[in-house]
């Protein structure tokens, strides 16, 4: 599929978007085989710096629900890891499925796990917005933290209880104080990373991804709670699940994926 000019990636079936992207040849997400990865020692933990203080608002965008963080300034940030710049948050998200069988995006060693925290941020020493950063090469740092059903993630609870008020594609309420960092595993020494896209439109391959090697925790009812949101406005007759907000996977294309970890 890379060799050809265009490679087909099968959107999700609601994403109106194109179904070819020109010269894709490091698209995401993709399944990481373990036994492929490659150590690499140069690679660093990851230093992350979040001011719960800059999260402004929690929304539904008809694909996902974003949590928004002011990146108008270098509160909340992301260095090390393979990373030689210093990147801004700007949002994170997550992908779920109708089911706890499936709903991530990457997949290691082809196991798929129920639904995928991604932490989206900036290269802030190369670029002055998002919306530059995004169309660039090494313009973004993706976190991704796969999900499992288990007990209930007492720092997530706050997020679950706003859901119901943006139920809605295109609700926004306000939303102060979360501190993302919670969100994150216990080690976060341990990840695999590679050079991929935007998993949704504009796809465009400017993400260093940086996927954390240990899972969270979450309950089956505040994974329900995800289910309950809809990817249709309040005006659209036929309400849909928001569920299955994942993008098929992606050819691997000769990249390498390298580990911090033996
Ligand atoms: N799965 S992923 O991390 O690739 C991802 C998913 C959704 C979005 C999003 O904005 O909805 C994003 S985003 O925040 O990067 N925005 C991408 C679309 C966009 C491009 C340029 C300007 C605004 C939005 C990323
Ligand atoms: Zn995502």
């Amino acid at each position: 599929a890379c060799s050809s000019k265009y490679v087909l990636s099968q959107m999700h079936p609601m994403w109106q978007g194109p179904l070819a992207v020109p010269g894709g040849d490091r698209q995401s997400p993709i399944d990481i085989t373990v036994r492929k990865s490659v150590f690499d020692s140069e690679l660093k933990p990851l230093v992350t710096n979040y001011d719960p203080n800059t999260c402004q608002q929690i929304w539904n965008n008809g694909y996902s629900f974003l949590v928004e963080y002011d990146d108008t300034t270098d509160k909340s940030t992301l260095k090390g890891g393979p990373l030689k710049d210093s990147f801004r948050l700007c949002q994170f998200h997550f992908h779920w499925g109708e089911c706890n069988a499936w709903g991530s995006e990457h997949t290691v060693d082809r196991r798929l796990y129920p639904a995928e925290l991604h932490l989206v941020h900036w290269n802030s020493d190369k670029y002055s917005l998002f919306e530059e950063a995004v169309m660039e090469d090494n313009g973004l740092a993706v976190i991704g933290v796969f999900l499992k059903v288990g007990k209930r993630h007492e720092g997530l609870q706050k997020l679950v209880d706003a859901l119901p008020a943006i139920r809605h594609k295109g609700s926004v309420v306000e939303f102060n104080r979360f501190d993302p960092a919670c969100l994150l595993p216990i080690n976060t020494d341990d990840y695999w990373t590679y050079h991929g896209s935007l998993t949704t439109p504009p796809l465009t391959e400017s993400v260093s991804w940086i996927i954390m090697k240990q899972h969270i925790e979450v309950s089956h009812d505040q994974l329900a709670v995800f289910r309950s949101l809809l990817f249709t406005s309040a005006e659209e007759e036929a309400q849909k699940s928001m569920v299955n907000n994942f993008r098929v996977q992606q050819a691997l294309c000769g990249r390498t994926v390298r580990s911090s970890f033996t």
